[in-house]
């Protein structure tokens, strides 16, 4: 027997954004965003897959939440379409949207789900994208307007917020790499956007604290882990660096009110150290309730010049890797969680998002989808380690409860507990998710089984 337990006051959950399952793209009085731009931009999404139809959560919702019922789950994370309620970005609200979210939050609350929200999820509206995006500071005042009137229109039913998602891959995935929405290569436009993403975290924030709004509120980076090759110090400070682009860059400045100097330095010998305004950083700074971690893999790397911005190459050591060609690395998860920690305090912490593409198909009504099941156990294992070492988890969303648009790779890669058919929309419970409602049910579970 190798049973790992958690506390009976666990949250346990499932997460998912409105791009990625919702479809109704075109309906009732939804604005375009830059993700239904780039997705019908020949090339930038394999197959050529949009969210115009996705899951048709949209339609499906009741049925989804049901999903969720059966399962056991005491969360849901889903996310806010912000041109659903500004088409424009600012100015017209939608009133249908707002009655779309109202009828979500409401189904979930009458099913002792608690509806958590994430209000950007990374489809901007084109309308703002054609102003310039996040590029324009604009941009962040109009997040603080959308945010406050989401505040005002769920205070009392939604109580548990997250401002912006993994702002690393809004800003240099999505305009440094440039595979993501809307697709730049440019790095001082990428550190100047993560600037203005953590400014419009801070801003909403302060909106939450002024309009009193009932619960807490926080943001979810991503993280991963990269361990040095070899214990050489350029190893070491390479790996420093790689991790402190994903970690120390979006968490310094929420936690200590300043950039770190050693990611600053690396921009400013690419000409692209972000733009700062006097009193930004007092307003990224102020106090949050929690953070939400996204965790899915982990490297091994070594110093290599030039490699990268950070002279960092990613060693393959052989670990077994997910169909998203990931290393399974759940060391990693408990590494950076002790991080997180040791450097930031003892902030309480969500797990926002973990979990593992598996591409396994319905053969018999049944989908077996054990690797996803070995990866929960494994990764679950490295989250009671971080528990018991101190660290205030306060629940636990896997990645993801439906199968769903995963942005560049469309529909190929799949990360949910339940098997969405594409074609017919049919929703097949994985055998991911009955480990997962059991485990749910008893708070543990027996690695061996
Ligand atoms: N590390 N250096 N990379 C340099 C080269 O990167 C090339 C590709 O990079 C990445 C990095 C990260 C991701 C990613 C995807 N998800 C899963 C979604 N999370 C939010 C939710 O919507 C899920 O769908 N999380 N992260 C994709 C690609």
């Amino acid at each position: 027997m190798a049973i790992i337990e958690f506390p009976k006051e666990m949250k346990w959950g499932a997460a998912t954004a409105a791009y990625q399952i919702e479809g109704a793209a075109l309906e009732d009085g939804r604005g375009l965003s830059i993700w239904d731009t780039f997705s019908k931009t020949p090339g930038n999404v394999l197959n050529g897959d949009n969210g115009d139809v996705a899951c048709d959560s949209y339609h499906r919702y009741k049925e989804d939440v049901q999903i969720m019922k059966e399962l056991g789950i005491n969360v849901y994370r889903f996310s806010i379409s912000w041109p659903r309620i500004f088409p424009a970005g600012t100015g017209e609200i939608n009133q249908k949207g707002l009655q779309y979210y109202h009828n979500l939050v409401d189904e979930l609350l009458e099913n002792g789900i608690e509806p958590m929200c994430t209000l950007y999820h990374w489809d901007l509206p084109q309308a703002l994208q054609d102003q310039g995006g996040w590029e324009n500071r604009k941009t962040v005042d109009a997040f603080a307007d959308y945010a406050e009137q989401i505040f005002k229109e769920f205070d009392g039913k939604i109580k548990k917020w997250i401002t912006i998602n993994e702002p690393w891959c809004v800003s240099f995935l999505s305009n440094f790499i440039g595979i993501h929405a809307p697709g730049f290569q440019n790095l001082k436009l990428a550190t100047d956007i993560s600037h203005h993403l953590l400014l419009a975290h801070g801003k909403a924030v302060a909106r939450f604290r002024d309009l009193k709004v009932e619960g807490s509120i926080g943001y979810a980076p991503n993280t991963e882990w990269l361990e040095p090759f070899s214990s050489k110090q350029e190893d070491i400070d390479a790996c420093n660096r790689g991790m402190g682009w994903f970690i120390e860059w979006f968490f310094d400045p929420v936690f200590k009110g300043q950039y770190p100097h050693f990611m600053l330095e690396v921009f400013d010998k690419h000409g692209a150290a972000p733009a700062i305004q006097a009193g930004d950083m007092e307003i990224i700074s102020q106090k949050i309730d929690f953070v939400g971690i996204n965790y899915y893999t982990g490297s091994v790397g070594r110093y290599k010049k030039d490699a990268d911005l950070f002279d960092l190459e990613k060693v393959d050591i052989g670990y077994e890797k997910t169909d998203f060609d990931w290393n399974i690395y759940p060391e990693g998860f408990y590494k950076v969680l002790l991080k997180i920690k040791d450097q930031y305090g003892d902030i309480p912490v969500y797990i926002t998002e973990n979990g593992a593409c598996y591409n396994d198909e319905v053969e018999n009504g049944r989908v077996k989808d054990q690797g996803r099941i070995d990866y929960l156990k494994q990764h679950l294992t490295s989250l009671k380690r971080a528990m018991d070492s101190g660290v205030q988890i306060k629940g636990y969303l896997a990645w993801s409860l439906l199968d769903n648009f995963e942005w560049a790779e469309g529909y190929h890669k799949r990360f949910g507990i339940v098997h969405v058919d594409f074609n017919t929309l049919k929703r097949t419970k994985k055998d991911s998710y009955y480990w997962y409602k059991q485990t749910v049910k008893n708070g543990w579970f027996d690695m061996n089984y």
